[in-house]
């Protein structure tokens, strides 16, 4: 593997996606990491992830996304993926009820797996896709708020919400870490072991300044 943590970076903030299968999360991750969109793009075996760079407050944080199957036989080890991980964002197919009726499943994992202080974001994903929605976005906003998480609605495709999710994550990670002094650095260091693990992307120039937001809640504006 690549060199997994550069000296200059002040974090390294592990986070995943997680959701059903075909919601739409390796073209998140790609337009996020690398700017792409595959039309085509086949059902993710095992683990992938890719780094991304991003300065919140004069610091470096190197954001590290994590992205599995969400098809249960081409899943890796749910403890690994999980381990060490401070942020989720769990995603949905706006035009596919049932992914978003299995969030309360992915919830029940992430409760089992995941830290009691990840930040978590549900993400309506294909929200291009406005003809077709089973998913009504205030209803996604009211399961967000009892289960006391953020909520965007995104397009992979359009390039809507991409970055914004993303950053408002980790954003808000580096908010609940800050305080905590630098053992986040130490500790985030071990994680980077899983040997199935796959590099989709690295690119240290791949920079990007993240600007405070201010509401947890975005809706598409096609
Ligand atoms: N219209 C539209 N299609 C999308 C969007 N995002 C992804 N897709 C399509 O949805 C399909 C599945 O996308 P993936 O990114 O592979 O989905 P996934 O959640 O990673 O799937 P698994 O790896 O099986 O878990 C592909 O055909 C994509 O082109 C989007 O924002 N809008």
């Amino acid at each position: 593997m690549a060199d997994a943590f550069d000296e200059e970076c002040d974090y390294l903030f592990k986070a995943v996606l997680i959701g059903d299968s075909g919601v739409g999360k390796s073209n998140l991750l790609s337009r996020f990491a690398k700017d792409e969109f595959r039309f085509d793009s086949k059902p993710t075996i095992g683990v992938e992830f890719a780094y991304r760079n991003i300065k919140i407050a004069d610091k470096l944080i190197k954001a590290q996304i994590w992205d599995t199957a969400g098809q249960e036989r081409f899943r890796a080890i749910t403890s690994s993926y999980y381990r060490g991980a401070l942020g989720a964002l769990l995603v949905y197919d706006i035009t596919r009820r049932s992914s978003f009726e299995n969030a309360r499943k992915w919830m029940v994992e992430l409760r089992e797996f995941g830290g009691k202080d990840m930040v978590v974001i549900l993400v309506g994903n294909k929200c291009d896709l406005e003809q077709t929605r089973e998913v009504e976005e205030e209803e996604a906003k009211g399961f967000a708020e009892r289960e006391g998480l953020c909520f965007m609605e995104t397009s992979a495709l359009k390039n809507l919400n991409v970055d914004q999710v993303f950053l408002q994550m980790i954003t808000r990670i580096h908010d609940s870490t800050s305080h905590k002094s630098l053992d986040v650095k130490a500790d985030q260091e071990k994680q980077i072991t899983l040997s199935d693990a796959k590099e989709i992307h690295i690119d240290a120039a791949n920079e990007v300044t993240a600007t405070k937001q201010t509401s947890y809640y975005y809706c598409c504006s096609t």
